[in-house]
């Protein structure tokens, strides 16, 4: 039974997923939720995020929420398929920093990131104000969290080591977003950072995920 994926191509939790599994080479059905027109709190969708929040995952009869918890499923679930590299291995050595850098992104970089994912691109697109305050108070904290990202990656071309993992997979709708508007200058002051944006921003799996989302300009 195919895959599907409930929610809209513009939140950047669905795009991690869609990320996920075009690195797995994964054929998936997109299912448009209309967020304006309030359907993520629908009963039909809170069947499969009882939070009402998108997205919502089906896998055959395995219903899912929580893009990260969704992306470490189709890692281990489809470990044979695509990107292998994505696969959660029995190497507990070499799968502590991976643990490491996934947390650091949900709880470090995701809070200042996604603040100012919705002040520089959502709030515009639904025709809102940024609050410039907001936006300078939390470039001041995602600034903080690179300078440790800048150390990091000094040391290693990904977080997680020399390879590409869901640890960097994760950060790529925020930063695609923010390489767009004025928040770029944080990363780009950075140089590990920002060798490390463009190298995971041209994988051909995200590519694809660009290319969805330009086709629901909704
Ligand atoms: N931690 C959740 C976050 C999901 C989330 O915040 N989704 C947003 C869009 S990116 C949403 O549905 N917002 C509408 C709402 O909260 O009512 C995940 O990673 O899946």
């Amino acid at each position: 039974m195919a895959i599907k994926v409930h929610g809209s191509v513009f939140s950047p939790a669905v795009l991690r997923v869609f990320a996920c599994l075009n690195e797995k080479d994964l054929e998936s059905e997109y299912v448009e939720i209309n967020m304006r027109a309030g359907e993520h709190k629908k009963e039909s969708f809170l069947a499969l995020n009882p939070f009402g929040q998108v997205p919502g995952f089906e896998d055959g009869d395995l219903k899912l929420f929580e893009s990260r918890a969704i992306n470490q499923y189709i890692a281990q679930a489809y470990a044979a398929k695509g990107n292998q590299q994505l696969t959660f291995v029995q190497d507990a050595k070499r799968m502590g920093p991976v643990y490491v850098w996934m947390e650091v992104e949900a709880q470090k970089f995701d809070p200042p990131s996604s603040k100012l994912v919705f002040e520089l691109a959502i709030k515009p697109l639904l025709g809102m104000n940024t609050d410039d305050a907001a936006v300078a108070e939390h470039e001041g904290k995602l600034g903080e969290v690179l300078d440790v990202y800048e150390a990091r990656l000094g040391q290693s071309k990904y977080l997680a080591g020399d390879c590409f993992t869901l640890a960097d997979l994760n950060h790529l709708p925020a930063i695609n977003y923010l390489m767009g508007t004025t928040a770029r200058k944080v990363f780009d002051a950075r140089p590990h950072v920002s060798a490390w944006c463009a190298d995971i921003l041209a994988r051909p799996a995200w590519a694809k995920v660009l290319a969805l989302q330009k086709q629901h300009p909704t």
